[in-house]
C-alpha cells in the first residue's frame, strides 16, 4: 500500500517568525500521526531552521525548488547537494516557475535528475492552463511534461502531484472526478516508462482545502495532495493530514 503524502508549499510566505511559529504549530499537532509522509517546504531561507524544528518528529522537509548542478559560478542558485544536507524532498516544475519563471521541459528534466542524484525525491509538477484544459489537451500536455522527465529512464523514487494551473489558488478545485481521471492516466504512463506505478505516489493539487480534500484522498489514484494555501493555516493543515491518515478514517 502507499504511504499516504501530504506536503505544504509555504512558496514566497512567511517572515521567520512566522515560519518558526508555522512549523511549530504544525509539529505539536501532527507529529503523532506516523501513517501520513508529511513534507514540509518553506522558503529557502528558512529551511535550516525548520528542519531543526522537525528533527526527529517524523515530519520531512522539502525544498520548492534546485539548480541542477552540483557546484560551480553560478550565483544565486542553490545545489542540490547542499539541499540534500536538510531536505528529503523538492517540488521541481511548479506550474509558478513554468509559468512566471519560464521553466522549460528540459530544464525540469535536468533538475529532477539532479535532485535524485542528491539523493532526494523529486516532486514532479504537472498540470495544464486552463486554456489547455477548454481545448481538451489536459492529458497531451501533462504526457509531454512527464514524458521530458522519464522518456530516458528512470529508476528512482519520484513522487507526481497533478496540479491543473487554473485550480491554484484560485479557490476552484478540479473535481475529484476529474483528478482521479487524470492520476489513472499519469500511473499508466509512468507503466508506459517501465515504472512501477503502483508504488509511484501521485498527489493532487490545486485549492485543496478542510472542505474538499475528503474527496481527493478517497480516490484510487490519489495519495496525497500538494497544499499552497491552506498550509500556511496549522490547524487546517493539520485537518487535511488526518484526513489522509488511514487509521484516523478507520
Ligand atoms: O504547490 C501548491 C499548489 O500550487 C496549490 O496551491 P493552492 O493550494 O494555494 O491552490
Amino acid at each position: 500500500m502507499r504511504k499516504p503524502l501530504v506536503a505544504g508549499n509555504w512558496k514566497m510566505h512567511t517572515d521567520s517568525s512566522q515560519a518558526q511559529d508555522l512549523a511549530s504549530s504544525i509539529v505539536s499537532r501532527v507529529s503523532s500521526v506516523t501513517d501520513v509522509e508529511v513534507v514540509l517546504c518553506p522558503p529557502f531561507v528558512w529551511l535550516e531552521r525548520v528542519a531543526k524544528l522537525v528533527e526527529e518528529t517524523g515530519i520531512l522537509v522539502g525544498a520548492q525548488d534546485t539548480f541542477w548542478e552540483d557546484w560551480g559560478a553560478y550565483t544565486g542558485e542553490i545545489s542540490p547537494l547542499q539541499l540534500s544536507e536538510m531536505c528529503s524532498y523538492v517540488i521541481v516544475g511548479h506550474s509558478e516557475r513554468r509559468h512566471i519563471i519560464g521553466e522549460t521541459d528540459e530544464i525540469v528534466a535536468r533538475k529532477a535528475r539532479a535532485v535524485a542524484r542528491a539523493g532526494m525525491v523529486p516532486i514532479l509538477a504537472v498540470g495544464e492552463l486552463e486554456q489547455e484544459y477548454k481545448e481538451g489537451i489536459s492529458k497531451e500536455i501533462v504526457s509531454n511534461q512527464l514524458s521530458a522527465v522519464l522518456a530516458d529512464g528512470w529508476d528512482h523514487e519520484i513522487v507526481i502531484a497533478y496540479e491543473p494551473v487554473w485550480a491554484i489558488g484560485t479557490g476552484l478545485a478540479a473535481s475529484a472526478q476529474y483528478a482521479q481521471d487524470m492520476a489513472a492516466f499519469i500511473r499508466e504512463q509512468l507503466s508506459s516508462y517501465g515504472l512501477n506505478q503502483e508504488r509511484v505516489r501521485i498527489l493532487y493539487g490545486g485549492s485543496v482545502n478542510r472542505g474538499n480534500f475528503k474527496e481527493f484522498i478517497e480516490q484510487k489514484d490519489i495519495d496525497g495532495a500538494l497544499v499552497g494555501g491552506a498550509s500556511l493555516k496549522a490547524e487546517e493543515f493539520a485537518e487535511l493530514v488526518m484526513m489522509a491518515s488511514p487509521a484516523m478514517v478507520d
